[in-house]
Parts: C-alpha cells; structure tokens; sequence
C-alpha cells in the first residue's frame, strides 16, 4: 500500500489563466452534467467560497428531486451532524443524558445500521438489536461520528492518531453500554432502561458492590485528559460505567466491536452507492478543467478523483468519481497534455499517488484487523475461559482457584464421619483446639504448628480428615488442588500461591487445604535431574516456602497438604515451622475397616446380623483402603437392587468384594474344553498348595470363571494383616504361586504359557529376599535400592552374578518344594480340578468336603467368620451380572489371543 507521489502542488489555475480560457471554463462549468453530481448544498457553499480563485463557477442541479423542495432536504437526511431525537422518538425512547462531546445516532444512521444486521449471522443478529437499541439511549463520542465521515469522505483512510481515536471511542461506547446492561440486569428484566428516567450514570445511587459513581469517572476522566487533546471526558460528566466490576464489558466490547464492523460496511456501502463512473473526458470537462480535483489515485485499473472539499456539499453525502484507464502510462500521458493544455505549471500539477489494489473495506481491515484480531482472541478466550470455569475469565489468571467453604455453607464433616484414623485424628485435633483456643497455648509460650503433610496410599481419608478438621473447628476452609496452581503461563502459579495465602490471612483464623501437593512440592534438585528444571514448579514451590514463614504465629492460619508421594516432597517443605507435622495415613487396619463398614452399613438396607456382616466383610477385604469400602458397600446395594432383593444380603457384599478384587466377571468369554480343563488343573494346584502348606495364607475361594482383564481363574486367599513376613512365610507363598505350572506338568503332556504372571511375582518375591530383605547367605544382610531410573547397578558385576545365582536358587527351592508337595497329592489336585469343572467355583467348605479338614489351623479371625455354618454361605455361587441366576455354563470358544494368563 505503498504510496508514491508523482506530482505536487496545488492548482492556482483560473488566476493565470488568459480571459478566453476563463470564460470557456466558466461556460463549462455550467453545463448540466456537471451540475447532476453535485447536490444544492454543495453548490450553495461553493458559491460562497471566496478561494476557489480559477473557477468560481457552479454546476446545475439537474436532479429533479432536488428541485423538490421537499426532497431538497433529502440531504441533510443523511447527514451525519448532530441530530436531536424527534419529541416522538423521545416519548418511545428514554435516552441517557450525553456526557460532553458525546451525540446520539440520528434515526436515519440507526435505520441504516439495522440494515445491516441481515447481513450478519442470525446468532449475532440478536446481539446486534440488542446493542443497537442500547447505542440510541448511550449515544457514542461525537469523534465517533466525525471519525465516519471522515472514512466516508472518499478516501476512506484514517491517520494513526484517527485510528487510535476510533478505538477509543469504542472502549468508551462498550463502556457506557455495559453499564446500561450492567444496571439493566441489577433492576431487573422488565425494567426498561434499567434506571429511572431522571437518573444518570453520574447520578446514579450506587448499589452493595458497586463503587461510587465519582471514583471511576475522576480516574478516568484525569487518565482521559492526560491521553488525549480531543477534549473528550473532560470535567462532570464521563459514559465510563459508575458501578463496580466489569462483569458485562466484554459482551458490549464484542457487540460494539460488531457495531464497528457493520459502521464500515455501511461505510462501503453507503459510499460504494455514493460512487459514480464517469469517463475520462466527462472527468476532464466537469473536474479537472474547473480545477475541481485535488488529487487523483490510481487503484489498480482505476482511477480515483479526489476533490476538493469546497466541491463536496459540506453535509451531505459525498460522491467520488473514478474513471477506468487503459494503462497507468496512458492516464498519465492524457493527464500531462490535459495540464499542458490547461497550462498549468508543473510545479502545480495535480498530484497522483498510487496504491494497491482493495476497497476501502480492505484496506481498513488490512489497517484494522490485526487490532480487531487480537481484540477477538482476548475476548474469545475469555470468554471461554469463563465458561470452562464458571467465571473467572483470564484476566483471572493470577488469581487462587482455591474453592472456600465456610461453617454455615459447606463443611459438614465432623471426626465422627472419619473411621478408624485415631491417631491421625488425635494428631489433628490440636490444629482444631488451637484454632478455637489459641489463648491456650499462646498462654504458655507454646508455638503454634504451621501445618501438617497427610501422607499416605490413595482413598485413605486424607482429604476427608482434613475436611473435618474444617467441620469440626467452624473456621472457613480453603481446598485446591496442587496441580490448579500449574497453568503454562509463567508466574501465574506463585500468583496464586500469593493469593490463596492473602485471602487466607484475610479470612484468619481458617484452614487451607492443599490436595497432592506433590504436584508443586517435589524436590527441587530432583526435578530438575535430567531434563532441565521446571522454573515454574520450583518458583510456585518457594513461593509457598516464603508465605508459610511469612506467618507470624499470631495469625491463625493453618495449612493441611495431602500427598500419596511424601518421599519426593522438597525437604524444605517438611522442616519443622512450615509443615510441621507429618501424619502418614495408612490403608486401615481389621479394626479400622471394621469401623468404616460400621459408618457405610448405616447407610444401608439390611437384615444381616450387624456385628457378624461387618466382622466377615473386614476378614474379606484385607488392603483395602476407606475409599474401596465405601465402594464395596455401594457395589453390594446396587447388585441386590439389580437383583430386586428387599435388602443387600451376605452374598450381595460378597460379590461386590469380588467384583472389586477380581473386575468384573467375563461372561462373552468362552474357553475350548481342553482349555478350561487346564484352566481347572492350575487352579486347583494352586488350591491344594494352599491347603496343605503351613504357612500359606488361608483359601477362600477357587474359580475358574474368566473375570477382569486376562484371569481365566484365580484362587483367593485370605492374606493376613501382617507387617512383617518371614522366610518360611515366603517360601510357602512362593511354593504356593508355582502350584499352577507344577500342576500342568504333572498332568499334561505339555505346559502352557498361563503361568507367566505366576513367574513374575515368585521372581519378583526371591529377587526382593535377596537384595532388600537380607534372606540370602551368599549375598549377605545387603539393601540395593531398586531404582529404575538409575542407569548403572548399584553393585558390582561378581554381586550381580550372586544375586541372579541366589534368585534362582530361591526359585528352585520352591518350585521344589511345590513339585513333591502336589506328585504327593496329585488324586487330590484331580478331584479338585474335576469338581471344578463342574461347578466352576468351589469355596471353602467344598474343599473341606473333598480334602478333609485342613491340617493347619488358620488365623483366629478367619476362623471366626469362616469356619461353622456361616461360612460358604455362597456355596458354589460365583458373581454373575443378575446374582440371583445360577452361573451359566460357559459354551466353548476359540480363547482370544494375549488372554492366556490365569
Ligand atoms: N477413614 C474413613 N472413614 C470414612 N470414609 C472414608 C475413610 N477413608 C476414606 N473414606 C472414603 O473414601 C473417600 C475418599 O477419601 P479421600 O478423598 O479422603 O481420600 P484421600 O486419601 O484424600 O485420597 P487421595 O490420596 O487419592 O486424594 C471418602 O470420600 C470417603 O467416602
């Protein structure tokens, strides 16, 4: 869009010229085709205008209307100066009283705007009225309109400083319009202007929330002054929104921005409508011979006549002429011999400047647009944003995501709804006396404890205690996530730290709750092995260190974390006076998930004998987490109202175990015979080494019923809440384990691959007996830390080959021991796998039927619930989609690929 001038100067012509050649254009200049372009308007002005020394000369409106007197005002229709609404459009309208410097859109210009809004998408059609009816009660900068005309003038280009003052005055129309919606939806819908009549922005009492009227307008009017020589906003008055917030700015931005748009394609239109084609003699006769024409633009094919103002009508709308030209060096040689003729020095020669091809719509979206795309995209996002959030919005960003409950509104947790967990609630609950009786430490001197990690396996009830501490202390609770203080703008995470920390102290004395604070609490030389640091993590993690020493032990702020990984916390973090406590909270105890059955039951319909239900269900569910058991309960209620049962029975809870042990049980899946007899022959070794090693854990059940993902069977055990295991124990379990390949081998010809897993864990077992537990001669009381990530082994190459020989060892002794125990009983391994065959689950008390008694008793627990008539209750059932329908037996099927494990 590069412009080169070619010539410059301006015309003096008439004054130079001979009186014959005067007179001639005199004549020319009344001829009536000059006189058809130009309005009445323009030629009253011209004739009055003193300067236009070489021709002072009028065309002739032939243009019947205009002759009309009637439509002789047809101009000033269109133009764009001040318009006061009619006492009509004001009875139907309530309009805003204007700030200075600001003008109401005539009714013609909101006519043609409406116009406009067929053109645009019907969604944003709406929006479009809507805005519309708001601009005729805001009116817009009066710049705004001088800024139009100015575009309409023909050459349709704006300096910098009209572009910037365009910009402005849609801030200052978004502004004011937002605060009409604003007090809109604060009266009310129904109300129609959203305040009274008499009221204005200025006037306006402010509501709860809102900031007076006054603090606004004086910032802005000072920034305003000091921005800006227009004289806009200056004193009194200012359409800067008076109440508080911004919250409806960017929707009036973005329908402003739409008015904008629409204001240049009336622009184009309007002016395209107001563009005449002449040829190049009728523009040589009637423009450049007057000296008319300022200035030509050659645009692409085309030529462009710019004229001189004083040839416009000064309100009306103007007309351009352009003519089309063979080649640019035509025009130019036609345009030297017409000035030659009119013998106009060169000096003085018209001047002509070139641009590249566009209408003025491109042209402004090409000056416009980058600032209108980015104007988009910041709203866009925040729009989004918003949405995605529930508000917010990205100018949000540094703001604490933190979600605040409060003792009236949301923390109903008290310990009492915290099973188990005694100690870490005795721990805790010093944190609630301190925030309820400060005095009573602070009395003796005592420091008050900054905060507490809670560390442990997932689904322990973190989270939950920390809640009830909130509950049970009254004081507002703060709870966001570790990983909400991670966004990938740089330095939002310490804003939010900052944040979530001042509002904290605002709302003193409370608690914050930070949820796998691992996510920002890693240790920072750790993080940042290999791959380079991450600035942002480690910058959010000192941020938290700088604000927990920034408490002074007055303020009664307290700050709970919960992490399941506590050992890759920075150790900064965990030193005394920032966390001070570190309360690990482990997967509950026979006793602990005895009390988080007896908090779930309550919830549920059942006639179980209570204290038998919930001794059973704690036997049967050993590892399990407060999470797992709540879901257990649920799973057993949604399975007997599958069933249609009137309340959830033993059996219901059973199979909800199961389920959640074992997956969920795969009826599609249908295995050969030859198949499902292996399937029952590894199974039941496993099942007969169980029953006749010592120290194996106690059976509960063998199936051979494809359930989760890959198990063709599996035998349950009943581990033992044991913390500590010995090598007899081990050898036992391990023995146990290789009773499924054993098996195979002595009764196929052939073994399969289904004790791929088997292999996995008894290596795994020896492996760990080995190098970590101390249980090998050879090897010695030795700890190599097992560390994948760690490129070389911790131990020389002689150790490693002792270590591979001690493993397999280890391995061979209990395959070994497995081998001779089930050739010993391999009748009885038969008669296991035929009767599973047959039934496909076998429990408890069917082994006792087949094997007898086993020869060792089993823990005191187990026996207990198990032993005696309520044990096997089930008998022979297994978990199938309806419960109440017998186990269907499976029909015989190609076994899918990669499901060979059992
Ligand atoms: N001791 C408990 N008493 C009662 N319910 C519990 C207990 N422990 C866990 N639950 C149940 O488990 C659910 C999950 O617990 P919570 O969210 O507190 O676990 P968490 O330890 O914070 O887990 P994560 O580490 O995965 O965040 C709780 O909503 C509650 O239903």
């Amino acid at each position: 869009m590069s412009r080169y001038l070619r010539q410059s100067g301006q015309l003096a012509r008439l004054v130079r010229l001979p009186q014959h050649q005067r007179l001639h254009a005199l004549h020319r200049a009344l001829q009536p085709s000059v006189a058809r372009s130009i309005s009445p308007a323009a030629l009253s002005f011209r004739r009055s205008t003193p300067w236009r020394p070489y021709s002072t000369n009028r065309p002739e409106s032939e243009d019947k209307d205009s002759k009309d007197p009637k439509n002789s005002k047809q101009p000033d229709k269109n133009e764009n100066k001040e318009e006061k609404p009619s006492e009509k459009e004001a009875e139907e309208d309530i309009h805003l009283p204007l700030p200075d410097n600001w003008v109401y859109l005539s009714k013609n210009e909101l006519e043609q705007l409406e116009r406009f809004t067929h053109m645009l998408p019907e969604a944003q059609r709406e929006n479009l009225h809507n805005i519309l009816r708001d601009l005729k009660q805001t009116g817009v900068p009066i710049e705004t309109r001088e800024l139009l005309q100015k575009m309409r003038q023909g050459s349709g280009k704006l300096s910098m400083l009209d572009k910037g003052r365009l910009i402005r005055s849609v801030v200052q129309t978004a502004n004011r319009v937002a605060w009409l919606q604003s007090q809109r939806e604060s009266k009310g819908p129904g109300s129609f202007s959203g305040f009274d009549k008499n009221e204005t922005p200025d006037e306006h009492v402010p509501r709860a929330g809102e900031k007076a009227p006054g603090q606004d307008h004086q910032s802005k009017a000072k920034s305003e002054e000091s921005g800006s020589s227009s004289g806009q906003q200056k004193g009194g008055r200012n359409p800067q929104p008076p109440a508080g917030g911004n919250g409806g700015w960017p929707e009036a931005m973005q329908s402003v921005l739409i008015i904008l748009l629409s204001l240049w394609l009336w622009d184009t239109f309007v002016s395209g409508g107001n563009q005449e084609e002449v040829t190049w003699q009728e523009m040589r006769a009637n423009f450049l011979d007057k000296g008319l024409v300022k200035k030509f633009v050659v645009v692409g094919g085309q030529v462009r006549a710019e004229l001189h103002p004083e040839a416009q009508p000064p309100n009306g709308a103007r007309k351009t002429y352009y003519f089309t030209i063979g080649s640019v060096d035509a025009f130019e040689r036609n345009l030297t011999e017409a000035q030659n003729e009119l013998g106009i020095p060169s000096s003085q020669r018209i001047p002509v400047s070139y641009e590249g091809g566009g209408s003025t719509l491109g042209s402004m979206f090409l000056a416009f647009g980058p600032t209108l795309l980015f104007i988009g995209l910041i709203l866009w996002t925040q729009r989004s944003m918003g949405a995605g959030r529930g508000g917010g919005g990205m100018f949000n960003f540094g703001k604490s995501k933190a979600k605040k409950f409060n003792a009236e509104s949301a923390v109903k947790v008290k310990f009492s709804d915290v099973a188990g967990l005694e100690e870490a609630k005795t721990e805790i609950m010093e944190f609630v006396s301190f925030l309820k009786q400060p005095q009573k430490f602070e009395k003796l001197g005592a420091k008050i404890p900054r905060g507490a990690i809670l560390a442990g396996p997932p689904g322990t009830g973190k989270t939950l205690l920390a809640k009830a501490t909130a509950g049970e202390s009254g004081v507002p609770f703060f709870s966001v996530s570790g990983s909400e203080f991670v966004e990938m703008f740089v330095g939002v995470g310490p804003s939010r730290v900052r944040d979530l920390f001042a509002e904290g102290r605002k709302n003193a004395p409370c608690i914050i709750f930070i949820d796998e604070i691992d996510a920002i609490g890693r240790a920072r030389q750790e993080s940042g092995r290999g791959f380079g640091g991450n600035d942002e993590r480690e910058a959010t993690l000192n941020q938290i260190l700088t604000e927990m020493d920034g408490f002074n032990t007055r303020e009664q702020v307290v700050v709970l974390a919960g992490t399941n990984r506590a050992d890759v916390l920075d150790k900064a973090l965990m030193r005394p006076g920032r966390f001070d406590r570190h309360i690990y909270i482990d997967r509950p105890t026979m006793k602990g998930r005895k009390e988080i059955f007896d908090v779930y039951l309550k919830k549920i319909v059942t006639n179980e004998d209570k204290e038998h239900l919930i001794g059973r269900l704690s036997t049967l569910t050993p590892g399990f987490s407060g999470a797992d058991i709540a879901n257990v309960v649920n799973e057993a209620a949604l399975i007997a109202a599958r069933a249609n049962a009137d309340d959830v029975k033993m059996k219901h809870f059973e199979q909800a175990i199961e389920r959640v042990i074992g997956g969920l049980e795969r009826k599609s899946l249908v295995l050969k015979p030859e198949e499902k007899k292996t399937v029952a022959y590894h199974e039941a070794g496993h099942a007969i080494c169980g029953w006749f090693l010592q120290h194996a854990d106690p059976l509960l059940k063998v199936s051979i019923i494809p359930r989760g993902q890959g198990a063709l069977g599996y035998a349950q055990y009943l581990p033992q809440d044991a913390y500590l295991m010995n090598t007899n124990q081990l050898m036992d379990r391990m023995a146990m384990t290789m009773g499924g390949r054993v098996s195979e081998e002595l009764h196929f010809p052939t073994v399969t691959t289904g004790a791929s897993d088997d292999f996995k864990k008894v290596t795994q077992m020896a492996r760990n007996m080995v190098t970590e537990w101390g249980m090998s001669d050879k090897v010695g009381p030795v700890h190599f830390e097992n560390d994948p990530n760690r490129m070389t082994k911790p131990f020389a190459e002689a150790t490693a080959q002792a270590i591979d020989q001690e493993v397999q060892r280890i391995v061979d002794d209990a395959y070994q021991k497995c081998k001779k125990l089930l050739t010993e009983k391999k009748t009885q391994v038969g008669l296991i796998a035929e009767e599973l065959l047959k039934k496909e689950v076998l429990v408890r008390d069917d082994m006792v039927r087949i094997l007898g008694k086993r020869p060792f008793g089993d823990n005191e627990e187990f026996e207990k619930y198990f032993s005696g008539g309520k044990a096997g209750e089930q008998g022979g059932t297994a978990e199938t989609d309806d419960p109440d329908q017998p186990t269907p037996a499976p029909a015989f099927k190609q076994l899918a690929e990669g499901e060979s494990r059992r």
